[in-house]
């Protein structure tokens, strides 16, 4: 609260220099010796240089061994701007990899960072440990640059916490302990096996991919009536009511005049934002009438069952229920089928709208579908979450209907100004991807088309913001032509982890025909979107 640093995250990840009873007895007799307990800062950074270590320190200089400079996909890239680029995406890998040292193994008292028995790949910048599902688009890039054992030893060590804490937190420090992220981890063992085929390896790591289905199911679902059926579906809900340590005094600034009652109310549920991945955004918001509109005091995370979330927990159900099969687990597999089964039922029960053709997230408050546009609205067809193909066709009309796709650099989060980062004019690298790969998918032309556009359009986003500043940043303005995105309660933040994996995946998916030439971006978009009404009329 004394505001030493610009950013909350930083004292939260120093390394103390003296056992944890020393500290605080130190800082209790500091604290004594000022009126109302009010040490100055100058007493409070003389304290910190002798009791704290800068953060870092946790860290051993690691180059991963499994990194060589010519991995096949770059040979995919055509435009040699292009290569060039991938070649130096491809090198960031080296500057992102982490070790930790074995001193946070044997006295992990002293450190907030959570130690890993292998090596990680971090997004970069403040994020200076791993992140759960940040880890998903970087692995899928770590494959694609052939460093299976890097990627092997991330997931190990997602199975490693999950043995520990009973869940995957939300990244590798101990204040994200009791909350988790969207749940990549199957998905992770999709891409690792599609690459390797090493059955004895989803052996290993099946058992901990049920233990955290089963988390999911027991402490982050609800059942639902609905035209007398009950559907049992999941949600973000984090048991914390303190503030967010990595960003306390925005949480009890925001909470100052509530009584103490909606103080712990609003960290639960800024908390569970947080664990969406979505922080914060006025996606989450529901005021005092039940609308989905207000400010983040409003924010009601646990409130919602979110389209992208039980999507996911749709493909898990359906990757556990294809791992049991591999293993030859029958009997497994067919119980998770059933499960797969029920969740479409429940999706199409409470979050698909045949009026507007795509899914929304549903409130618990009003028991209706908010109805604003998020990208998330199409993550059951990424997920291919549904009964009938019909409703991917009716979801692609609703996007290029929806006004998502008329910005000139990539799909905005939300079509709201809210000053959050994941609203408008924000568009982030992991919302791009799940809507190039779910319309690319399709069995449509015009849908192909579509995630060409929208991929060419990301690239060229991505290569001018790394012409202009020399690096790559975790999000980006939809209207900037080259612009890092903005807004939240940090500073953009450059590496990065799953930008780096998203461009590679791209350039390898797309390496063909993307090019670096300035095209007028908005036009083709233009001419993917009128294209099914030019068929029609020339057909007719
Ligand atoms: O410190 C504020 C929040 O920072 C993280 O969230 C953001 O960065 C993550 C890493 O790239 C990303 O996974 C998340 O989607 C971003 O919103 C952290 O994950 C939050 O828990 C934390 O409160």
């Amino acid at each position: 609260m004394a505001k030493l640093f610009d950013d909350d995250k930083y004292f939260v990840d120093m390394k103390l220099t003296r056992a944890p009873e020393v500290v605080v007895e130190a800082f209790a007799k500091l604290s004594s010796e000022f009126p109302n307990k009010d040490v100055p800062s100058s007493e409070l950074q003389k304290f910190l240089q002798t009791y704290f270590e800068e953060p870092g320190k946790e860290f051993e200089q690691w180059t991963p061994p499994d990194w060589h400079s010519k991995p096949k996909f770059l040979s995919r890239v055509s435009d040699s701007k292009y290569r060039s680029w991938a070649e130096e995406l491809h090198s960031l890998w080296k500057s992102l990899g982490r070790k930790i040292r074995d001193d946070v193994r044997d006295h992990p008292e002293l450190y907030s960072q959570v130690y890993t028995p292998h090596p990680v790949v971090v997004p970069g910048g403040r994020f200076r440990e791993l992140y759960y599902w940040d880890s998903y688009w970087i692995l899928n890039g770590l494959l694609l640059s052939e460093m299976t054992e890097t990627a092997r030893g991330m997931i190990l060590n997602f199975v490693y916490l999950v043995e520990r804490y009973g869940l995957v937190p939300n990244g590798g420090r101990v204040y994200y302990e009791r909350r988790s992220q969207p749940p990549f981890l199957p998905l992770m063992v999709e891409s690792f096996y599609e690459v390797t085929g090493d059955k004895d390896f989803l052996r290993q790591v099946l058992p901990a991919l049920e233990t955290e289905y089963s988390f999911w199911m027991q402490n982050r679902s609800l059942s639902v009536a609905m035209s007398g059926l009950t559907h049992i579906l999941n949600r973000y809900n984090v048991p914390v009511d303190m503030p967010r340590p990595e960003s306390y005094s925005d949480d009890v600034e925001l909470a100052e005049g509530l009584s103490a009652e909606a103080q712990k109310k609003l960290w639960t549920e800024l908390a569970s934002g947080a664990e969406s991945g979505w922080d914060f955004s006025s996606r989450w918001y529901i005021d005092s009438t039940g609308r989905n509109s207000g400010t983040l005091r409003d924010t009601k995370t646990s409130s919602i069952l979110p389209a992208d979330l039980n999507a996911i927990m749709c493909r898990n159900e359906r990757l556990l229920a294809s791992f049991h099969r591999i293993l030859g687990n029958e009997e497994k597999a067919v119980e998770y089928e059933k499960a797969l089964s029920a969740r479409i039922k429940g999706v199409e029960s409470l979050l698909w709208d045949a009026e507007r053709g795509a899914w929304f997230d549903f409130s618990l408050v009003k028991e209706t579908r908010h109805l604003s546009f998020y990208p998330s609205n199409l993550a059951p067809l990424w997920a291919q979450c549904y009964s009938n193909p019909e409703m991917a066709n009716q979801a692609v009309q609703y996007l290029t209907g929806s006004g998502g796709l008329d910005y000139p650099n990539g799909v905005p989060t939300s079509l709201s100004k809210s000053e959050q980062q994941w609203d408008m004019p924000n568009a982030w690298p992991p919302l791009q991807h799940m809507i190039i790969e779910g319309l690319s998918r399709l069995d449509s032309a015009h849908a192909k088309e579509l995630a060409f556009r929208l991929a060419q359009q990301w690239i060229q986003t991505n290569w001018r913001a790394y012409i202009k500043y020399e690096a790559m940043f975790e999000k980006y303005d939809v209207n900037g032509d080259g612009k890092p995105g903005g807004g939240g309660e940090y500073e953009v933040q450059l590496g990065f982890g799953w930008t780096n994996g998203v461009a590679l995946q791209l350039l390898n998916q797309y390496g063909d025909r993307l090019s670096s030439g300035g095209s007028v971006l908005s036009g083709s978009i233009l001419i993917a979107l009128i294209y099914p009404i030019l068929k029609s009329l020339f057909c007719s």
